[in-house]
């Protein structure tokens, strides 16, 4: 499947702060980076729809606990309707890539883990102090986004 979009590598993202309170946001997959992502959109208060036939003992607590709703089963099309937002995190290309064009087919950005052209948002290094939200995107770097944040953070020193 080709991908939706044809940035050019390096062109820049338009950073917006989602405002995803009650919302709801479909993760699809939930290994280590959905449960990376899963703990910044609980944090936000998204409304949390998680689909995937196997979850890390993290995600499966939470979704014990009423944090998240978690269908094990794996991902249709129909899951993506009412969505927001959308990660698409499984292992497979061939269902990240179906979920990916699925949100493009709505209207709704997604996250293409696996593939960074192959979605229409990507994910910041990002950190709160305070009643600021720090957010670094890359280029699909993200360990270089990870140490700039770091340096921000420092900069800021923790409670200013
Ligand atoms: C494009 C983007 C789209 C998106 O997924 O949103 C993307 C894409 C990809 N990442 C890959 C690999 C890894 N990414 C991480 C970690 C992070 N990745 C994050 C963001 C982004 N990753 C977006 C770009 C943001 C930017 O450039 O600024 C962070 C910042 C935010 C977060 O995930 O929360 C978070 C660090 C924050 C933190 O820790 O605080 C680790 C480390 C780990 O997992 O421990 C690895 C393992 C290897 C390594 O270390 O490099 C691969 C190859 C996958 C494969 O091999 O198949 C792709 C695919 C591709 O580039 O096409
Ligand atoms: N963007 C990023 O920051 C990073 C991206 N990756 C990429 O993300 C992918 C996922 O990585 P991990 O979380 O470590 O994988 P993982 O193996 O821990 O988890 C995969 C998840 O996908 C689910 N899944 C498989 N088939 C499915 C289906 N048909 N429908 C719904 N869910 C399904 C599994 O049940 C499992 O929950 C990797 O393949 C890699 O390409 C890896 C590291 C970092």
């Amino acid at each position: 499947m080709s991908a939706p979009n044809d940035h050019e590598p390096g062109s820049p993202a338009y950073l917006a702060g989602l405002l995803l309170r009650n919302r709801d946001v479909l993760v699809v997959g939930a290994g280590h980076v959905a449960e990376r992502r899963l703990r910044r959109l609980l944090e936000v208060g998204a409304s949390v729809r998680v689909v995937a036939p196997e979850a890390t003992k993290a995600i499966a607590a939470l979704d014990e606990e009423g944090l998240v709703a978690w269908r094990a089963r794996p991902f249709v099309d129909d899951d993506l309707d009412g969505a927001w937002y959308v990660i698409a995190a499984t292992d497979s290309a061939e269902v990240n890539a179906a979920v990916a064009s699925g949100a493009e087919a709505r209207h709704t950005f997604c996250v293409r883990s696996d593939e960074a052209f192959g979605g229409s948002a990507w994910t910041p290094a990002t950190y709160n102090v305070q009643d600021l939200t720090v957010a670094v995107i890359g280029n699909r770097d993200p360990q270089r986004s990870k140490a700039v944040r770091e340096a921000i953070r420092q900069s800021l020193g923790d409670g200013s």
